[in-house]
């Protein structure tokens, strides 16, 4: 379970995060959706301890969180790619290597564990291009490089900032899938941050929306999508949410 108690955060005397109250369940996919410039991306920071805020506090499971990551497993895919690209490595390599830190000590890993990586390489559509060099991927083929890295070592928490910028619609359909199968066999808790609000209404669990205050947290089906929309975007804005098959899709128009 990860609490987050009055959490506030102000940058250069600007207020980015207004006493945020809200608590995930251990296995639960929320979605924290909002409008650029929101705090998404600084709430999840803070989750991970990368930053301290201003005031109040994150526990999961009753810890700090840079207790807790020290002791459990937990991946994170920021929005700007960690991978520096043009390292001359192949896809199975990268696949292989746990710690990207500089230096860090590329061992000769086992059969089971390249076994392991190349059925994530299939899961995300990718194992045909196993021996390409990482300076040879498109935009595409490297984020879903990045998701299968973030799943193989069964995370118990995981959080993605926009991990479907570049992925296309089909595939962005099954990431969906891919992070739901995760939650249901692996128990994880996953946390995604998204602008793609009709895609996650139909996959999650509840969708939190930020826009410095968090003006709410429910249950896709209990989201007022028209309210939500003036709210996060303004007036004047439409949206189309999509259901399952296009007879049940919806159009919000604030003005
Ligand atoms: N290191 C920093 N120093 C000063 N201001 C910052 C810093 N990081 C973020 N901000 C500001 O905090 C606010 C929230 O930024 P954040 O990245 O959390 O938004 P976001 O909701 O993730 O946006 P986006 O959808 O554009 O990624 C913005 O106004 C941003 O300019």
């Amino acid at each position: 379970m990860i609490e987050i108690q009055n959490v506030s955060l102000v940058y250069d005397k600007k207020l980015v995060l207004d006493n945020i109250n809200a608590v995930i369940k251990t296995s639960e996919f929320v979605s924290i959706i909002g409008p650029n410039g929101a705090g998404k991306t600084s709430l999840i920071k803070i989750m991970l301890g990368l930053i301290k805020p201003t005031s109040g506090k994150v526990l999961i499971e009753g810890k700090e969180p840079k207790e807790y990551i020290a002791k459990n497993k937990v991946s994170y895919l920021p929005q700007q790619t960690s991978i520096n690209w043009s390292m001359p490595l192949r896809v199975i390599d990268i696949m292989l290597i746990e710690n990207l830190k500089p230096f860090s000590v590329f061992k000769k890993p086992d059969k089971h564990k390249i076994e392991h990586a190349r059925l994530m390489l299939d899961r995300f559509g990718i194992l045909d291009i196993e021996n390409k060099y990482l300076k040879e991927l498109s935009g595409g083929q490297k984020q879903r490089v990045e998701l299968g890295r973030c799943l193989l070592k069964k995370p118990q928490l995981l959080i993605l900032d926009e991990p479907n910028t570049a992925l296309d619609a089909v595939f962005n359909e099954k990431m969906y899938n891919i992070l739901v199968e995760e939650k249901q066999k692996n128990n994880t808790t996953i946390i995604l941050v998204s602008h793609d609000i009709g895609a996650v209404s139909r996959f999650v669990d509840r969708i939190m929306c930020l826009n410095v205050k968090l003006h709410c947290s429910e249950k896709p089906e209990n989201i007022d999508y028209s309210k939500l929309v003036s709210v996060l975007y303004g007036s004047d804005t439409n949206i189309v949410v999509h259901s399952n098959g296009c007879e049940s899709c919806q159009f919000y128009k604030t003005k």
